[in-house]
């Protein structure tokens, strides 16, 4: 058979060879696509395993050096044991060497990673600026000598920032963040780099390259995330004053899971330049900077050394506003609102009692407390996923393409950041059906992605509404401040955060409204709380996963958060000291 075309005419013979050719064509483009993405996927692993054997031999590289230099027990003991005022006044009178407190936390974090798998790496060049603090003579700067250790996502001179993920390993940073640079200058020397979860956008602690981080208290279960080594290894005693990021959570969640104090600052009263987040352009919810550390005179300490006309120049987004002695130092007795239920999901009874406790302390103190209503945290909660998801996660579908996603990362990297939307909507349905709760179909909906710049400007206008509603509601009840929650819950076991993930409507509200919250350790949970958790009501799917995941977590740390409006920093770290101090006195006579 013949057909004709306008000027030539084409066999049987030839269509049957351009078919065989079209067919060759395209199964060897299949083929090429195929083998492209073996040997991509296969490069990565190369590099992943590299990378954490670099990463283990100098850990244990370390070890070894510190086998010959390191202190006496003893020595090293009562060093770790000094609280960080008792800490900062000896190195500043000279009664303690730089050196020897930089060995004596070397050697803890050392220790203690063996087991928990806090530390990515050592940062090498402390040893040289310990013996140069030690050499230095005149005014000493503030942190004079203090040790400490920085998130894995802090730019550092000469060393990656992964997020956990592969893409970025072998990207050592050109310079140091505008942080690390100015706790420098203050005299502190960074000497740990901690880890943290592939992406950072989870409150689980494992990434394909460094691994997992366990609970200092129990380390079958998680520290939280995704500060989450800088909580453990705080925890464990292998460093006085960290720092890490938040977004949603992530200094608050590890603080409260590992009981160490953090602060996670309005976003912009610190310089947040130079850290690796994957969506750095999500900036209507930003990543806030700040410190952790293992009491309330740390966090003061590291404010106040950073507030300083140093971090102004370097990064003059950051309104200079020094630190103010006036509010910190302030006796005025306060209005404060309290909750101990998002109204989404209740908190387990040791949060719960964790709040009433505090409660309790600061109406002692001469406060007055009122009950506060928190405004629609679905709400709150949608506008998060729409802010942080609403390029449809692409940007975080794009940093893990060929990469190796964890275990603890799959259910949310499949369901919150690869799912197409139909299949979202499914997921949303089973939630509100099965599950009894209409919450995640909103998330994951928004997590699909704005579909316009006109829908995306209508996010906008309602952040602004929520974050109006909410200081409404503070001045209608005439309210200095909020205590809440620490989280939901304390520690859970390994890898299970996904099924109890709306809990984290406890820490990201603050992100959403931009408020200053801080996070105190303030008991730990009892057998009665225990006994108590049999009652805790299980409506929704996540209420169930709690309850059932909180069992045999008597022992673990329970923090409550402490709340202000935007930049009243001050006034969060009065009453974590006040409350801090009152605990104590509390112990003592007891
Ligand atoms: C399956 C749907 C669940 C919907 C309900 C819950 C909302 C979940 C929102 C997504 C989870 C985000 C967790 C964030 C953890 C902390 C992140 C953070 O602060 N990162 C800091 C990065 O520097």
């Amino acid at each position: 058979m013949k057909f004709k075309f306008s000027s030539f005419e084409v066999d049987d013979g030839m269509l049957h060879s351009a078919a065989v050719i079209t067919a060759a064509t395209f199964s060897c483009l299949m083929s090429g696509f195929v083998l492209q993405n073996i040997w991509r996927k296969y490069i990565v692993r190369q590099r992943i395993k590299r990378r954490r054997e670099e990463s283990k031999l100098s850990i244990q590289k370390m070890g070894d050096y510190l086998m010959q230099h390191g202190l006496s027990v003893d020595k090293r003991n009562i060093i770790l044991d000094m609280p960080m005022a008792e800490l900062q006044r000896k190195l500043q009178n000279g009664s303690l060497k730089a050196l020897d407190v930089l060995r004596a936390y070397q050697s803890k974090a050392i220790e203690v990673t063996k087991d928990l798998n806090c530390v990515v790496e050592p940062i090498w060049e402390a040893e040289e600026q310990a013996i140069a603090c030690d050499f230095m003579t005149g005014k000493k700067s503030p942190l004079h000598g203090i040790p400490v250790s920085l998130k894995e996502n802090y730019h550092v001179q000469g060393y990656d920032s992964t997020g956990g993920m592969a893409k970025f390993i072998d990207c050592p940073q050109p310079d140091d963040n505008v942080i690390v640079k100015t706790l420098k200058e203050q005299g502190a020397i960074p000497f740990m780099r901690t880890n943290l979860p592939q992406t950072m956008m989870v409150y689980e602690s494992s990434n394909p390259i460094y691994g997992e981080t366990r609970n200092p208290h129990d380390p079958k279960r998680g520290p939280g995330g995704s500060s989450s080594g800088e909580g453990c290894l705080i925890g464990a005693g292998g460093s006085v004053l960290g720092f890490g990021t938040d977004i949603g959570g992530s200094l608050r969640i590890p603080a409260h899971m590992c009981g160490v104090c953090c602060l996670k600052p309005t976003v912009g009263r610190i310089s947040t330049e130079g850290t690796h987040e994957v969506h750095k352009g999500a900036t209507l919810v930003p990543g806030a900077t700040g410190p952790l550390s293992r009491d309330v005179d740390g966090l003061v300490l590291a404010m106040k050394s950073l507030l300083v006309s140093h971090m102004f120049e370097l990064d003059r987004s950051v309104p200079p506003i020094p630190f103010r002695p006036e509010i910190y130092e302030d006796h005025r007795p306060l209005r404060i609102g309290y909750f101990h239920d998002i109204g989404y999901m209740p908190s387990v009874p040791a949060c719960e009692r964790g709040v009433r406790e505090v409660r309790e302390i600061l109406e002692k103190n001469g406060h007055t407390l009122i009950e506060f209503k928190v405004p629609r945290v679905d709400k709150a909660l949608e506008l998060f996923a729409q802010c942080v998801f609403g390029d449809g996660c692409k940007t975080f579908t794009d940093a893990l393409k060929y990469d190796v996603v964890d275990p603890s990362f799959k259910l949310t990297y499949f369901l919150i950041h690869q799912a197409p939307e139909w299949l979202k909507r499914v997921a949303g349905f089973f939630y509100r059906t099965v599950g009894h709760d209409p919450i995640p179909k909103k998330v994951l909906v928004a997590a699909a992605g704005i579909k316009s710049v006109s829908k995306w400007w209508g996010v906008v206008e309602d952040l602004q509404a929520y974050r109006k509603k909410f200081e409404m509601e503070m001045r209608a009840n005439k309210l200095d401040a909020i205590i809440s929650p620490g989280f939901a819950y304390a520690a859970i076991p390994l890898g299970k955060a996904f099924l109890t993930v709306g809990a984290v409507a406890y820490t990201n509200l603050y992100n959403v409204i931009n408020y200053p919250a801080g996070s105190l350790p303030v008991t730990k949970v009892t057998e009665e709380d225990e006994k108590l958790l049999e009652n805790y009501p299980t409506k929704t799917l996540y209420a169930k996963n709690i309850k059932k995941l909180s069992k045999g977590s008597v022992g673990l740390p329970i923090n409550v958060q402490f709340v202000a409006p935007p930049y009243q920093e001050e006034l969060v770290l009065r009453l974590m000291k006040e409350v801090e101090t009152s605990i104590k006195l509390g112990e003592r006579h007891s």
